[in-house]
């Protein structure tokens, strides 16, 4: 089948390349050209591991192309995959701009009958406001139809998660449509949802919102085991081996980041308030995961003679998390802008990430912790739970470790003479 897929970030390039695994011609448009281009070469121009190979093969094979034709892609494609961003607006909804655009672009140009696929993470009753945007350009009546298609891939491991899902969600209210996606993703081994539009939408956001809730439910445990001086890492294997809990997301930390919890968690809690259904349980993950860094902080100016002002702090990781080069609310950097507000002199690495035109940043760790007070792990970057801290020591001015994602031993930070500090890792 031709597949055309809007927007080629990390979700779309990753469908695209995906469905060309399963034998389908995928084209892939986006209205940056840069973009366009560098994928056209064979070129990833965000990190992702295992990705460029898989892009290289089918640019090579030519079962993918890219373009940045709106009128011409549209034309030529009758399975449509939205793909685009739905950032944060200021009220915390999300916000649809992109998503408008490219519907508005499918009505003004479609000139046979479309299957409009929603990728993107969109509010319950999206699909009905696309409809409307479709069928309001539409310059003649031509039939389309609408299906929700949610994607459950995590950055970092996009491939593996994409290729081998737990499951695949297909919401809409036609079975022609319904039939010509399950078709797309016959090969795929794993339970297919069939559902509405609206249920589907809702899945998106309330798997989303229960693994932040699992999150923020071990962070504040964490600080209350703190107190207590128990090891939370022993609490999450104990509670996690309880088949009902399960093991996953329940590593304790600096609080979730990154691209997607964040804006999705509060565009539910939009929803429900907009209903005027709360959802307080939500409203608290929110506030606790808020609240870690300030939790953080405080053991930091504890732990340091006279705090952190004016001392110099060394801050290992930038992204949001391990294997990606995505910072959008990253801890690393919350944590950051608060030390500054705090008066701390920082030095950052990232493996991947470079920001060195906002940050001072340093290209080796021991660069990095060179003079400082004090050195935090914000990532969790491998590359972080491997360092030779006997030889790291001698070039700190204080020998104090503070990890926010508990990758280190105490015991054996501690042998090496350094002060360790970790989330309730005892
Ligand atoms: N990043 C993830 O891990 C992830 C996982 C699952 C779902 N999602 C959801 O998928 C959606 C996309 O996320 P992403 O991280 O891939 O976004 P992204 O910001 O990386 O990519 C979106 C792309 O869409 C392009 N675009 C915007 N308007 C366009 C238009 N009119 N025509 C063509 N291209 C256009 C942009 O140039 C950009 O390249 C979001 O709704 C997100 O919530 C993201
Ligand atoms: O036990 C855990 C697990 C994760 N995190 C943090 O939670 C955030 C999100 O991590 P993760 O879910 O692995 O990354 P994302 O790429 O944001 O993926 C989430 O968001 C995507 C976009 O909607 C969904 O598709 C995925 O299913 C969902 O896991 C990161 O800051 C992690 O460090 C923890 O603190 N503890």
């Amino acid at each position: 089948m031709k597949i055309l897929i809007i927007g080629t970030g990390y979700v779309g390039t990753t469908t695209g390349l995906i469905f060309c695994e399963m034998g389908h011609q995928v084209t892939g448009l986006d209205l940056d050209d840069r973009k366009i281009q560098a994928l056209q070469r064979g070129e990833l121009y965000f990190f992702e591991p295992g990705l460029e190979d898989l892009l290289i093969k089918h640019v090579q094979s030519q079962r993918i192309s890219f373009t940045s034709n709106t009128e011409m892609a549209i034309k030529s494609h009758d399975v449509i995959f939205i793909c685009v961003g739905t950032p944060q607006d200021l009220d915390g909804s999300a916000d649809l701009l992109y998503v408008k655009n490219v519907a508005e672009a499918i009505g003004q140009y479609m000139n046979s009958y479309k299957v409009i696929v929603t990728k993107s993470t969109v509010p319950v009753g999206t699909a009905e406001l696309v409809t409307n945007w479709i069928k309001r350009q539409q310059p003649v009546p031509i039939p389309f139809d609408v299906v929700s298609n949610p994607e459950f891939l995590r950055e970092g491991s996009a491939l593996q998660d994409a290729l081998r899902p737990d499951r695949i969600i297909i919401g809409t209210e036609s079975e022609k449509a319904r039939t010509i996606i399950k078709e797309l993703y016959q090969n795929f081994q794993c339970p297919i949802v069939e559902t509405n539009l609206k249920a589907s939408e809702m899945i998106k956001y309330a798997a989303n919102s229960f693994l932040a809730m699992k999150i923020s439910y071990i962070n504040e445990l964490a600080r209350l085991c703190d107190k207590l001086g128990i090891n939370v890492n022993d609490v999450s294997t104990g509670i996690g081996l309880d088949h009902r809990i399960g093991p996953h997301f329940l590593q304790a930390g600096m609080g979730y980041g990154g691209s997607c919890f964040p804006k999705d968690v509060s565009a539910l809690l939009q929803t429900a308030r907009q209903h005027d259904s709360p959802l307080s349980i939500l409203e608290k993950v929110v506030e606790v995961n808020k609240d870690q860094s300030v939790y953080f902080i405080e053991k930091m100016n504890r732990a340091i003679e006279g705090g952190v002002k004016h001392k110099t702090i060394a801050v290992l990781g930038l992204a949001f998390k391990a294997n990606t080069d995505d910072t959008r609310e990253s801890p690393s950097l919350q944590l950051i802008e608060h030390l500054l507000q705090a008066q701390a002199v920082i030095r950052t690495h990232d493996p991947v990430v470079n920001m060195a035109s906002k940050l001072p940043q340093f290209s080796t760790i021991p660069e990095t912790v060179s003079d400082s007070d004090a050195v935090i792990i914000c990532t969790d970057w491998d590359d972080y739970k491997t360092l030779d801290w006997a030889a790291l020591k001698p070039l700190m001015k204080q020998p104090i470790v503070f990890d926010g994602r508990n990758m280190l031993n105490r015991a054996e930070m501690e042998t090496l003479g350094f002060f360790y500090h970790g989330i309730a890792n005892y």
